[in-house]
Formats: C-alpha cells, structure tokens, sequence
C-alpha cells in the first residue's frame, strides 16, 4: 500500500495527544484500534508501554507471523527514521496518563500517577529511570503535553542502540533459517511425556499404598516439571497456535496445577533502593507502599529467601485468581473470545476438586496438612531459579531509547548447567535467549544460545551466566544489599529525630 508523504513527527505526538495508540514499526506508523487494546492477548498495558515508540524487535519477537501480517493492517502512513532510527516518545502511561470513560460515555486522559524521575544520574537511579508515585494533587492540565512526550535527556548512544537492533534483526534471521522455531516433538517433548508420566504414577501408588508424605513429594516433583511445559504455552512456544497452545496451557496449568495460564508472576522482594518511596504500579494500577510491614520485612529479606520460595506457590494462587477475577467482565479477547476464561475458571475448579478430596481421603488432618505442606515446597527450586534469572541483574531503567536486545542481554542471566540434567531448569536456566526470542520452542534454546553469545561477543554486550549456587549467592548479596541499606535509611532516620527532640 502506498502512502502520500510522510507523517512528520509533530503530527505523530500531536495524535497521540488527541489519544491514538500509535507506534512505530520500522518505518510505518501503526494506530492500534482500540477495539484491539482491549481485547489483545498480551493485555493492552504491553502495546500502552510503547505508544510513541519503536517496537519493531518487541513485536517481531512476540508474535506468529499470521498475527504480524494482521498487525501491518494497521498501518496508517510512514514517517522517516533517520539515520539512527526513529528516537522514541515517551508513552503517556509512563508518566501516569491513561484514558478513561466519562460518564458520558466520551473517552478523556485521566491523570492516575505522577512521575517521580531521579534529578541526579546515579546507577541505582539514572535519570532515564521513569519510576510513577502517588498523585497528590491535581495535575496542572487536562492532559499529557509535548513536553510529557520527550525522552530525557539520555547518557547512552541512539547510535549504538540503532546497531544493536539492526544486528538483532539478522540475528532473528539466522535463529529463523537454522530451523530453530521449529518443536522438537518427540526427541523434546517425548522424554517429558515419559517423565510426567512416570512421576505421575509414582504419587499415585505411593498415595495408594498409604505413603502419603512420598506421594506428596512426588506430586510436587511433577507439578515442578510440568509448570516448564505450561510456561512454553504461555508463550505460544509449542504449535504456535494461540488456541492449541492455549487449550494444552490451561490442561496443564489449571486442570493438573491449580494455577491460571493467563498469568503468573514473581512473589515480591526489593532489589532497587528506589524502592524506598512508595510508588506506583501501572501493571496492578495501585500503590506499591513502603510501609511498616516492608519496613520490617526487607531488612531481613535475605534471611528470609529460602523461607519465602518454600511458600511462593501459595503466592501464585493468589495473583492467579485475583487475575480471573479483574477479568471476568472484560471484554471478549480478540483471540479466544471469552472461551479461554471459562475454560480457566472450570479447570480451577476441578483441580480444586481433585486435590481437596485427595486432602480429605487422607483421613488424619495432620498427615493431610504435611501433604499439603510438601506438595508445595517441593516446587520452590522452580521459584528460586525465576528469582535467579533476573533479580541478580540490573533493575535501572535506561528509558525508551535503549534497543531490546540490549535491554534483555543487560537485565536476565542464564544458569549454567549440563545438557545430562537441564531437564531440572527446563529451559529457565537459558532465560537470556528466552527473553530474546520468547517463542522459540525451549529445546532449541541452548542451540540458539550459541547464536546469541556470538552476537552477544560481536557487539560487546554481556551474555551473563553463572553457575546455580553462585547465582543464590549473588541473589541473596543483592537482597542483603539492599537490606542494608534500609536499615541505614533507618539508622539516619531515629538519629534526626533525636537530634531534633534535643533542639
Ligand atoms: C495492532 C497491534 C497488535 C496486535 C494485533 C497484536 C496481536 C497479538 C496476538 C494475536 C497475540 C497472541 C500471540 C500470537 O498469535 O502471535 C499477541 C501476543 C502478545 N503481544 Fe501483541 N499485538 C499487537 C501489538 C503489540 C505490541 C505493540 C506489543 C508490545 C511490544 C505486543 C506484545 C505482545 C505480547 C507481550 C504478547 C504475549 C506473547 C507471549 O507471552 O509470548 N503486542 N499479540
């Protein structure tokens, strides 16, 4: 399709402005509908992150081709990149605008948090770092300006980032052409079949003959080893087919474990002193406080670590359901309509079914309780390594600007391990490659790694990895870090009351 001219800049802020969801695709403007906002399948937070901006890599890697031809529909003009690239806006939602319904049914900006940007650049807080608090008082406009729309001022080089993404471009080629998206089937998934299975029966004849604690930690072992199957269909990285994947995810995740494939997430520590102010989160769209209870939990947070991911199964449950929950009446997904939630929601409750009456046929609440207890602390090597991957790592934010691949390469790190016993990690341990090419399928992960690691070494970034007991270390030294640090925040803090009474 051809364009006349191409659309200047000033003319892609100004409709953003007026409240069009644009982005930039290589060189082509894309005006996301808003029937697809709401209704997208990676939510409509992850095409809000980057209205304004350049999301070529982001979305080549997020999506199947089918949906990247539809995506191209969308099309609304061209606009030129220069020679660096387009240089990114900064999204309205970054600095707490979003749109909202009036009462008239008219849809208006509604201010829902302020920027808090640090004044000096720091490397726990560089001035890129757009981090929202609280909104105390009324915004002086109705609306986001031109001015909300620049990126700061920014130390690194569009130069560079330009080069980065180019070569991540040719590197996607080559995962592509080496074959790499295609699922290894039977020699991938065939021995994880025979290792469900197996484990499977192993709990179901110890539960039989009575062993009731030996058929716990099998249940465990298992729930361990399929979640990695459920992840891969989270990301469509098995048929590559949102509705097959889809069906097999929530089977896996819901029916056998309890959790919603929709979503699952992280239980929570601090790993930036930023986080020493409250601040606001535009993913759970309310106050992330540092209140009396972080101000006693953190200081220890290191201690507690091992304690914590015993438990974080529990947390899952909760974040799955709370997710269920803010969905029910949302409008129909583009893709899946609302049959994926029904299907969740039925599934859940079988589970729910299954496992409290394998609780109760128990007979003794004390053995049923040590079940329970078991069952879930068995999983928690699976919460330490998502721990591992990515909380080691930088949590500074270098702003619109920075380029993908240098954004996943800086921010995740692989476990090392043997290809004899990766079946533990099940493809977490190669999160670096996994956060570069999130749908490739998990076996072909360290043949692609391979890939990466040259592109890593050509374009000097750092492909990180360490072993897992150094990993615990350098997790548990961040945490203790910034333990530390608040108990000095702390310190100071008693130390200028004191002061202060004494005047
Ligand atoms: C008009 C624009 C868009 C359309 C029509 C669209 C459509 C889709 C569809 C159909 C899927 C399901 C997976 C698939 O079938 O490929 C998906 C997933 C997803 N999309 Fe988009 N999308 C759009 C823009 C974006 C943008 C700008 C981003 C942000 C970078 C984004 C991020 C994601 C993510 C994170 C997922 C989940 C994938 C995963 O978990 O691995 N999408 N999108």
């Amino acid at each position: 399709m051809g364009f006349p001219s191409p659309i200047t800049r000033e003319q892609v802020a100004a409709r953003i402005l007026a409240g069009d969801n644009l982005i930039i695709l290589r060189n082509k403007v894309i005006r996301v509908p808003p029937s697809w906002l709401a209704t997208h399948p990676g939510g409509p937070l992850a095409i809000l992150h980057f209205v304004g901006r350049d999301a070529t890599d982001e979305v080549d890697a997020f999506h199947s081709d089918a949906t990247l031809e539809r995506i191209d529909r969308y099309t609304i003009g061209t606009v030129d990149v220069g020679e660096h690239g387009w240089l990114s806006f900064v999204p309205p939602i970054m600095s707490g605008w979003v749109r909202r319904i009036t009462a008239d049914g008219s849809k208006q900006w509604y201010n829902e948090a302020s920027p808090f940007n640090s004044e000096t650049d720091t490397a726990p807080s560089p001035s890129t770092q757009f981090l929202l608090v609280e909104r105390t008082e009324d915004p002086p406009r109705p609306g986001p300006t031109l001015e909300t729309l620049q990126p700061p001022p920014t130390p690194i080089s569009p130069k560079i980032y330009a080069q980065h993404s180019a070569a991540y471009k040719v590197l996607h080629k080559r995962v592509i052409d080496a074959g790499l998206y295609k699922t290894r089937y039977i020699t991938g998934y065939g021995p994880e079949i025979v290792r469900y299975t197996l484990l499977a029966i192993l709990s179901i004849v110890a539960y039989r003959y009575g062993w009731f604690i030996t058929s716990a930690f099998f249940l465990g072992l298992f729930w361990h080893q399929v979640t990695f199957t459920a992840h891969d269909l989270g990301h469509v990285g098995v048929t590559h087919d949102w509705t097959i994947d889809r069906l097999l995810g929530i089977f896996i995740a819901d029916l056998l474990g309890g959790l919603s494939i929709g979503w699952w997430h992280l239980p929570f520590f601090a790993v930036s002193p930023v986080f020493f102010n409250s601040l606001w989160s535009s993913y759970y769209k309310r106050v992330m406080a540092f209140d009396a209870i972080a101000k006693i939990f953190i200081p220890i947070q290191h201690k507690l670590f091992y304690v914590i991911m015993c438990f974080a199964r529990f947390n899952l449950y909760v974040l799955s359901y709370t997710f269920l929950a803010k969905h029910a009446f949302e409008p129909r997904k583009a893709v899946g309509g609302r049959w994926w939630w029904w299907g969740e929601v039925i599934c859940l409750g079988l589970f729910f079914c299954w496992y409290s009456s394998l609780l109760m046929a128990i007979g003794n609440w004390k053995t049923a309780l040590g079940y329970l207890v078991v069952s879930h602390v068995v999983t928690s090597p699976l919460h330490i390594q998502i721990v591992l991957s990515h909380f080691s790592r930088s949590t500074e934010d270098f702003g619109p600007v920075e380029s993908f691949p240098a954004r996943q390469l800086r921010t995740t790190v692989d476990v090392i391990c043997s290809p004899k016993i990766e079946f533990i990690h099940g493809g977490l341990h190669l999160q670096v490659t996994h956060h570069l090419f999130p749908r490739l399928p998990r076996h072909n992960l360290r043949e692609a790694s391979m890939l990466v690691k040259e592109f890593a070494k050509e374009h000097n970034l750092e492909y990180a990895e360490f072993g897992f007991f150094e990993g615990n270390g350098e997790v548990r030294g961040v945490l203790k870090q910034v333990a530390d640090q608040v108990k000095i925040v702390g310190m100071v803090a008693d130390a200028n009351i004191r002061d202060a009474l004494k005047k």
